[in-house]
């Protein structure tokens, strides 16, 4: 396995890229550390394919490197470059059996039977598919043929990588949950670097132990599941990530101090010099909760998703959410809502622009 160093890559599919606009990669740059788990997560259109295009050799960037190990593979074809993929659709032989399918990557590099076997079994094992091996791939269900096809992404361990390009999306959504868990666990007994591509925060944050935010052909944000959630450093992030996501509310700052609806509203620490721009509120809904005295609001609407209610409340024309547990009040009562200073935050021009108390 390797560590993956993207040095200020760049990518535009125009031949002569006016501006920023042009390009689906801006400038990236980041480390893949060996080992790792990383989820590559964005919205349709950031730019995850052409990332993964460049990282697999399927494309070479317009402007920057990438390094395997310090090594420049910037201009290396894709079969040089050692790497496996998982697609969207099942990549198998149907005329063969799953052992052969399995087998096959290892046949090719020249392994020798007796360690094909002890490889194939391994895999079948960890992905609880051993009583399948006779089988013939093509009577699998596709939930199935998509387990053998990571099998197959999974079995070399002479990889500098194994990418997954969105690899659950034709899993019945009642088995995704139970593959998800399975590839972290994978990942923890096989720790080769693996990156995981997708536009669902919820694979992301329960495959990865770092998570790559990207926007508009940009890293935005780089974290564990817990950061991301906790501390996002940009709107984007905060309201990509939960359910609802972050509540984002326009807010004017005076003399050090952030108004929302007319109205001072605490923060957990100093605003940073210089911010400006357009100024903006964040803080999410489970740290909004109905309190006897704050910001005045009306309820719009009370919705049980379950374990909780999400309250949805109007500040002036602005709708704010909170997550309540217990007793909900009903729509159109007056209530009012108290933000939970240290996770409230200023952003400027979409940045946080806060520095949490007692940082320097
Ligand atoms: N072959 C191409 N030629 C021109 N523009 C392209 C090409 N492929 C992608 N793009 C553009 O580059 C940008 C990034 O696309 P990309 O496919 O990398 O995003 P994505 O995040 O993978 O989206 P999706 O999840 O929908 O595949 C988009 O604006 C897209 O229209």
């Amino acid at each position: 396995m390797a560590k993956i160093t993207l040095s200020q890559l760049r990518h535009s599919y125009f031949p002569n890229p006016r501006g920023p606009e042009d390009y689906a990669l801006k400038q990236i740059d980041l480390d893949w550390n060996d080992g790792g788990a990383y989820a590559l997560l964005g919205p349709s259109g950031c730019g995850k394919s052409t990332l993964l295009n460049i990282i697999s050799g399927l494309r070479v960037p317009s402007e920057g490197r990438i390094l395997f190990d310090d090594k420049d593979v910037t201009h290396l074809p894709p079969d040089q470059r050692n790497i496996a993929q998982v697609f969207q659709f099942p990549v198998i032989y149907d005329t063969m059996t799953v052992y052969d399918n399995l087998a096959f990557p290892l046949r090719n590099r020249g392994m020798a039977e007796a360690d094909v076997d002890v490889r194939v079994r391994q895999i079948a094992e960890m992905l609880e598919v051993s009583d399948m091996l006779k089988q013939q791939a093509a009577g699998l269900s596709p939930d199935n043929k998509q387990k053998i096809s990571m099998g197959r992404g999974l079995v070399r361990d002479d990889v500098n990588v194994v990418m997954f390009d969105e690899p659950l999306t034709v899993i019945d959504p009642h088995l995704k949950w139970k593959l998800r868990s399975k590839l972290k666990e994978l990942h923890q007994r096989i720790k080769a670097t693996m990156i995981y591509v997708t536009h669902d925060q919820t694979e992301a944050l329960t495959f990865a132990d770092q998570v790559v935010v990207m926007q508009e052909g940009e890293v935005v944000q780089i974290g564990t599941p817990v950061e991301l959630f906790e501390r996002p450093t940009h709107t984007f992030v905060g309201h990509f990530i939960g359910s609802p996501g972050m509540n984002v509310l326009p807010c004017d700052v005076k003399n050090g101090a952030a108004f929302f609806n007319g109205q001072q509203v605490q923060l957990e620490g100093e605003i940073v010099n210089g911010a400006g721009g357009k100024t903006e509120i964040g803080v999410r809904p489970e740290y909004v909760s109905l309190g006897k005295s704050g910001l005045q609001a009306r309820v719009r609407k009370v919705a049980d998703v379950g374990r909780h209610n999400v309250v949805e409340a109007m500040v002036g024309d602005q709708k704010v959410a909170a997550i309540v547990k217990g007793e909900v009040p009903n729509q159109g009562d007056e209530i009012f809502l108290d933000f939970k200073t240290e996770q409230t935050r200023l952003y400027a021009d979409g940045w946080l622009a806060t520095n949490a108390r007692g940082a320097a």
